[in-house]
């Protein structure tokens, strides 16, 4: 691959301090309108950490559009953290190329880029009040006290912090150190924000209301946001675009609901859970666990087997029928419709289906 093809005339490479006419005292942060089409793109990029070894990340190719949240997912070692690094500069590409905004950034330094990265543990230093570790950056950049500050607010503004501004790290929570960590690294305007993990560290409680803030946050400022997660919920709540990936290639890129209702493969549908993947008419399928029924009914495709897992959550109740070639099928009913005949373990039972609710699956 020619990467030069690939440079397009470049206006924005300076890593100039914020401009100085951007500090209004009420936010104004959303990014200006550009023309290009696509906020990232990852051509052919492929990954090898030693030479002869495995790729990492095997010449994926991924376009995100403007304005987008993209999670990455997949099983841990299949190359989203490589992935997410790579985008950030922090690790080379061995072969391929990376564009943001349309500019070939593959081989620049990170702080050149146009991204900015959230890490897992937040980093913030711990000697700084909330303001100071915002407003790090720009100092680092030569930008003067005063603005600096006022910036900082403004950012704080944004993730709910300014109240707290003056606090050092170890004074705040877990939940308002990772808002500041969101801060700081927003204030230098990336492009695209990558997020490793960001939510990993928080009860579930504390990570749900974060995960409607960072949508918030990330739709306020029109940038792509790309979240690097194992979380299967998590990425269905939040993500734009869903890109699964498995042994360093991506196996669907797809909105959420597209990739929840067709998954490609197998793999796909099996590690998002919510589906039953059946051999049936001599090719496979996926079939939502929510689509199907307990006993057999007229007209329908159905299989037999023996309940052996009843997992009451609330407003459904998932049971598990296992075959007698011992795989495991989920059927999610209405916790209602299951106490009116609650089936019990070791039962027998029919698992059944609609013939039009079966969604072909790719060979793997
Ligand atoms: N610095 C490194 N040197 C050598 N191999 C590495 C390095 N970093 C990652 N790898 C390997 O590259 C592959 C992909 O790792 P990566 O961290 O990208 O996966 P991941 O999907 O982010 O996993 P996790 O969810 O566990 O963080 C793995 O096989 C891993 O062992």
């Amino acid at each position: 691959m020619k990467l030069a093809l690939l440079k397009t005339p470049d206006t924005d490479l300076k890593v100039s301090p914020v401009p100085k006419d951007t500090a209004p005292a009420t936010p104004k942060l959303k990014q200006a309108t550009q023309s290009h089409r696509f906020d990232a793109e990852i051509v052919s990029v492929t990954k090898r950490y030693a030479p002869l070894g495995a790729p990492a990340v095997d010449n994926i190719s991924l376009r995100i559009p403007r304005n987008s949240y993209c999670c990455l997912l997949g099983p841990s070692g299949c190359g989203k953290s490589t992935t997410l690094r790579m985008l950030a500069g922090h690790e080379d590409v061995s072969e391929g190329a990376i564009l943001i905004h349309d500019r070939e950034i593959t081989t620049l330094p990170p702080v050149e880029r146009g991204t900015s990265m959230m890490f897992q543990d937040y980093a913030l230093f711990p000697h700084l009040t909330a303001l100071d570790n915002v407003a790090f950056s720009l100092k680092v950049r030569g930008v003067a006290q005063i603005e600096r500050r006022a910036k900082a607010r403004e950012y704080l503004e944004l993730v709910q912090m300014d109240h707290l501004a003056e606090r050092l790290p170890n004074q705040m929570s877990g939940g308002q150190q990772q808002r500041v960590a969101l801060a700081r690294s927003l204030i230098t305007r990336p492009k695209v924000l990558l997020l490793d993990e960001p939510l990993s560290a928080l009860d579930p409680f504390l990570r749900i209301r974060m995960r409607a803030e960072l949508k918030r946050i990330q739709k306020e400022l029109g940038i792509s946001f790309i979240h690097v997660t194992h979380s299967q919920d998590e990425a269905l709540a939040l993500a734009d675009l869903i890109v699964v990936m498995n042994d360093a290639v991506i196996m669907q890129a797809a909105p959420a609901r597209e990739v929840f209702e067709t998954p490609t493969n197998a793999f796909v549908a099996k590690f998002l859970g919510g589906h039953n993947v059946i051999q049936s008419k001599g090719r496979e399928v996926s079939v939502r666990a929510d689509q199907c029924h307990l006993g057999a009914r007229p007209g329908m495709n159905s299989l037999s087997g023996k309940i052996s897992m009843i997992e009451y959550q609330g407003t459904n109740v998932r049971i598990t029928v296992t075959t007698a070639e011992n795989e495991d099928m989920t059927v999610l009913m209405p916790a209602l419709t299951y106490f009116d005949h609650a089936p019990e373990i070791g039962e027998t039972a029919q698992m059944s289906w609609e013939a039009s609710d079966e969604h072909a699956l790719a060979p793997m």
